[in-house]
């Protein structure tokens, strides 16, 4: 992973004596005797370093630069291992504001091209580093080593010539090991470096606690309190990765000690890293917008791929829409970035990279907002139509109810042409007790005739057959409009002619009555006998039709409301819609009507 450009770690915890130096390096004196590169007492360090440039030849694509560093922390002091000086001055431990991390101020960094250098540094360190000894190990390390291989790896992406760099490291962490004085026996010098030893391990368990405890998520760690724990907090909640290695005793005597390491181990399990690749800053940018450019690139390709299958639907469907139009030439005029050349690109500095981007994002936010107002749109569409729908339904709805209670209703016939005051007629069945007027000639003729009403009475006949309850009954079809206005005006001036026949024959009654001198209320029988000729004068005008064979009996046309009679000129229009205020007992006629008569009649 070091290799690909990340942080690692691997860092041996244990009590002294477990064998964290022999895990890491072998026993003691191992590179004094100049040992076989494939010896099996090789410890961790010496197989990594093999691997490694293992692993590097194999890359051939990439270039590497190797360099090694070796440091010890011994009593709260970093001493640079491979050039301590004859004082073995102590290093500065700093805060980096470019890395975010803590570093070694002037430690000495060796270049290591071959597998020999790295070997070189590693006997170098351990040569130099605190070796002490006390009651239960002979080469106890007084001190915390921390062996560092930084490996930075360059690659060419593409051809465009653009190098990558990534910058990843190795850290071998040999601890002290916790010492129990008691057991140790360690007195003076020693009794002072086991103290330290056990200190910063202290604070190790501490940020360890912090960092595997949940609840302390985004708490205080406290790295600041040791040395080793500011060297190693990149390691432990960083953006590296690391190993942690347990190393216990098998002793029973060690029992409790094993036990510690062992929560500790457990805890340390915990923690999580977010490992990332570190990479320069300028380069990263590179990368990341050449990364941006191909996705938006991408994702312009497959919008106007969207758009061109919109474009491309055939009329009729979305292209014929107006609002659909205005949408496109919305979307037409939309600004496009200037075609890149790819090869160029590499040439292209940061700004100009900056400014294509800009103008990709730009016209990524137009097309999406564009599809968002198109789906918006769509949906306001789908909702209007599902209005409508509903609409349309509850209409049909309220004219099944309409024609329903017209059908059951055995005096309405469901007819369309009626008006809507018959919807208020009263359910009692008589035509009458509406507050529609009727024509008494009508109303006479039906109550004189009965059922026997000849069939050019299309009106009441289907009353008629409402209410002798034929499922059959429907309203008489419409006529030809020319037709219907011919019949129209032979109806009217056959019942104006009827009317003026009526009126005439009265006058002649009332006058021989008035000759008779009985006078209009003198006698019963005069008014029988005038009754029973009209009934007969009726009843011959029904029996006997005119030339054109329809009746002279005024009658109700299906293409003229019940109540109203209207006529073209030369006949005056009558409006039989309300009752008149001044109506003749005899003659059923209003002062209005009858004066048209006597003028027709003289006429
Ligand atoms: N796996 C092993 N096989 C053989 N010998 C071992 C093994 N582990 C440790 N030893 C031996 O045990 C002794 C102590 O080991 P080592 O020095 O590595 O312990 P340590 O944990 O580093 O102790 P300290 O913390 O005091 O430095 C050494 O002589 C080492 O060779």
């Amino acid at each position: 992973m070091a290799v690909e450009g990340f942080s690692t770690t691997a860092f041996c915890y244990g009590q002294t004596g477990s064998g964290k130096t022999h895990t890491l390096t072998g026993p003691p004196g191992l590179f004094e005797k100049n040992p076989d590169p494939y010896s099996e007492d090789h410890g961790l360090v010496f197989r990594s370093f093999m691997y490694l440039f293992e692993l590097l030849k194999q890359r051939s694509e990439f270039h590497f630069i190797l360099k090694a560093s070796f440091l010890e922390i011994y009593n709260e002091k970093v001493i640079d291992l491979l050039n301590p000086g004859t004082a073995r001055k102590p290093l500065a431990v700093r805060w980096s504001k470019k890395s975010r991390g803590f570093f070694v101020e002037n430690l000495f960094t060796v270049d290591c091209e071959e597998l020999d250098d790295l070997l070189a540094v590693l006997e170098e360190g351990m040569r130099n580093r605190s070796v002490g000894r006390h009651n239960m190990n002979d080469y106890s390390s007084r001190s915390h080593t921390i062996l560092t291989v930084h490996i930075t790896s360059e690659q060419q992406m593409g051809e465009d010539g653009v190098f990558i760099s990534k910058q990843g490291k190795i850290n071998f962490v040999d601890l002290a090991g916790s010492e129990m004085t008691k057991k140790t026996h360690s007195e003076g010098k020693t009794l002072e470096e086991a103290n330290n030893i056990n200190k910063s391990l202290m604070v190790l368990g501490y940020c360890i606690a912090s960092l595997s405890d949940s609840r302390k998520k985004g708490g205080h760690i406290p790295y600041r309190d040791s040395k080793l724990t500011k060297l190693l907090a990149d390691s432990l909640a960083g953006n590296g990765v690391t190993l942690m290695i347990a190393c216990i005793s098998p002793a029973r005597s060690n029992v409790s000690e094993t036990i510690n390491t062992l929560r500790y181990a457990a805890r340390a399990k915990k923690i999580r890293t977010k490992p990332i690749v570190v990479m320069d800053p300028r380069e990263a940018l590179i990368l990341s917008l050449k990364r941006e450019v191909n996705a938006l690139q991408s994702e312009n390709d497959h919008l106007r791929s969207a758009i061109n299958f919109a474009q491309d639907k055939p009329p009729g469907t979305a292209s014929s829409d107006p609002g659909a139009n205005s949408f496109m030439q919305g979307r037409l005029v939309l600004k496009t970035p200037p075609t890149v050349d790819l090869e160029k690109l590499a040439e292209m500095e940061g700004q100009e990279l900056s400014e294509l981007v800009r103008h990709y994002m730009t016209e990524n936010e137009a097309l999406r907002k564009e599809n968002a107002e198109l789906f918006t749109t769509r949906e306001l569409v789908l909702r209007d139509q599902e209005l409508v729908c509903r609409e349309n339904e509850r209409l049909l709805k309220k004219l099944e109810d309409v024609n329903s209670v017209c059908c059951r209703s055995p005096i309405i016939p469901a007819r369309p042409t009626y008006s809507a005051e018959m919807l208020n007629m009263s359910g009692n069945g008589d035509l009458d007790a509406t507050n529609v007027w009727v024509n008494p000639l009508n109303a006479s003729l039906t109550n004189t005739l009965g059922g026997s009403t000849n069939s050019t009475l299309p009106g009441p006949r289907f009353k008629q057959d409402i209410l002798e309850g034929r499922k059959s009954a429907k309203p008489p079809h419409r006529l030809p409009e020319s037709i219907q206005k011919e019949l129209d005006k032979r109806s009217i001036g056959n019942s104006m002619m009827n009317i003026a026949e009526s009126y005439r024959e009265k006058s002649h009654r009332r006058h021989n009555s008035w000759d008779n001198g009985k006078g209009m209320h003198g006698s019963t029988g005069s008014a029988d006998s005038t009754s029973s000729a009209r009934r007969n004068k009726l009843k011959e005008l029904a029996d006997n039709p005119n030339q054109d064979g329809n009746s002279r009996v005024p009658q109700r046309t299906s293409s003229t409301p019940i109540g109203s009679v209207t006529t073209e000129s030369p006949l005056p229009e009558v409006s039989l819609q309300r009752r008149p205020a001044s109506i003749s007992r005899t003659t059923g006629l209003t002062d209005e009507e009858q004066t048209h008569i006597r003028g027709l009649v003289a006429a």
